[in-house]
C-alpha cells in the first residue's frame, strides 16, 4: 500500500509543474553522446511522449557527433576539427546528411512512434526552416565570446544559422506532432551545411520562444575547476570559466547556445546528463531538477 501511495504523491508533485507547462514548448537537444544504450533511448522516448500527452509541446534537436565519426571511419575518411568544428568538405558533408537525416533521424522518429507519440522527421531543409551561410572562424570566436587565436581558414560546409523560420514547426504542433530536426541547412544556392546542433536547439528554442531549453549531455551538468558540480551558471560565471580553461570542448557551444537562447526569450536553460534515466521527466517535473541551470 506504502508504495503505491509513494506513486500517487509523485504523481501529484508533477502536477504544478503540469498545470504551469500546459501548452508550452520545451526544445530537447539529444547531443550524440545521450544517445548510447537500447535502454535509455526507449526511456528518452517515453519522457517525451509524455510531455506530449500532459500537454507540452517537445520539440527535438539531435546530434551525432560520433554517430558521423564511425560512418567516416568506416569509409576511410578522415575526421577533422577545429576549434571544436568538424571540417566538412564536400565528400564529409554526404556522409553527415546520410548520418544525421538518413539514419539518426528517422531512428528517433520511429523510436518516438513506437511509444505512442507522432513524430515527424525533419532536416532544416524542409520547410525553410534553417537558412545557413557558411562559418568563418571569426563567427565562432565571437559566438563562443572566445579568443580563437589566429583565424585560421574556413570550415568549408560548415553552417552558420541566418534565419529560422519557425512557421513549418508551428503547423506541425498545431496538429499535435512532435518535430524531430537533423541539424542541417541550406541556402539560397542550394548549398547544403552541417550545422553544431548545440547552435540549432538554441536557435530553435528562441525561434518558438520555448519555456525551456534541455541539452541532454553525457556528463552531469557543469564542473568547476575543482571538479565539483555547479546546479546553476551565469554568463558572468561562463566568461570567467571559459578564460581560465574550465569550460571547454563540447561544453563551450552548449553553454553559448543556452545562453543566446535566453537572450532570444526563452525562459529557462538547463545542461541535463542524457545517461540518467528520465532525466527529461526529473528536469521538468521535480522540483529540485537536475543538473545546471544556465541563467543570463
Ligand atoms: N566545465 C565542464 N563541465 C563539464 N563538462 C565539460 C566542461 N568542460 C568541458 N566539458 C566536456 O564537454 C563534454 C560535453 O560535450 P559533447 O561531448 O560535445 O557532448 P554532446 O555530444 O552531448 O553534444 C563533456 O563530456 C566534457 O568532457
Ligand atoms: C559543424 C559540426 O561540428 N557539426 C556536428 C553536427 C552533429 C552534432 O553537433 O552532434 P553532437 O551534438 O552529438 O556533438 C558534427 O559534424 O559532428
Amino acid at each position: 500500500m506504502n508504495r503505491l501511495i509513494k506513486k500517487a504523491n509523485v504523481l501529484v508533485e508533477a502536477l504544478p509543474y503540469i498545470r504551469t507547462f500546459r501548452g508550452k514548448t520545451v526544445v530537447v537537444k539529444y547531443g550524440g553522446h545521450a544517445m548510447t544504450d537500447a535502454p535509455l533511448k526507449e526511456r528518452f522516448a517515453q519522457d517525451v511522449v509524455l510531455l506530449k500527452y500532459v500537454g507540452l509541446n517537445p520539440v527535438i534537436v539531435h546530434g551525432g557527433g560520433p554517430q558521423i565519426d564511425k560512418m567516416l571511419d568506416r569509409l576511410g575518411i578522415e575526421a577533422k576539427f577545429r576549434h571544436g568544428v568538424r571540417v566538412t568538405d564536400a565528400a564529409t558533408m554526404e556522409i553527415v546528411e546520410m548520418v544525421l537525416a538518413g539514419k539518426i533521424n528517422m531512428e528517433i522518429t520511429d523510436l518516438i512512434n513506437r511509444h505512442g507519440g507522432s513524430a515527424v522527421g525533419l532536416s532544416g531543409k524542409d520547410g525553410g526552416l534553417i537558412l545557413s551561410k557558411p562559418l568563418t572562424a571569426k563567427a565562432w570566436a565571437e559566438s563562443l565570446e572566445k579568443d580563437l587565436g589566429e583565424a585560421d581558414g574556413d570550415f568549408g560546409l560548415v553552417g552558420d544559422i541566418e534565419t529560422i523560420n519557425p512557421s513549418l514547426l508551428h503547423k506541425l504542433q498545431e496538429d499535435h506532432y512532435i518535430p524531430i530536426i537533423a541539424p542541417i541547412g541550406t541556402d539560397y544556392e542550394g548549398n547544403t551545411y552541417n550545422i553544431n546542433a548545440d547552435l540549432v536547439a538554441g536557435s530553435i528554442a528562441a525561434a518558438l520562444k520555448a519555456e525551456k531549453l534541455l541539452m541532454l549531455t553525457d556528463v552531469k551538468g557543469i564542473r568547476d575547476a575543482n571538479g565539483r558540480h555547479l546546479s546553476t551558471v551565469s554568463r558572468k560565471d561562463v566568461q570567467r570559466m571559459v578564460k581560465k580553461g574550465v569550460i571547454g570542448e563540447g561544453m563551450l557551444p552548449k553553454v553559448h547556445a543556452c545562453l543566446d537562447a535566453l537572450e532570444g526569450g526563452v525562459r529557462k536553460a538547463h545542461i541535463i546528463d542524457g545517461r540518467v534515466p528520465h532525466a527529461i521527466l526529473l528536469e521538468v517535473f521535480t522540483d529540485k531538477g537536475i543538473g545546471t541551470e544556465i541563467v543570463a
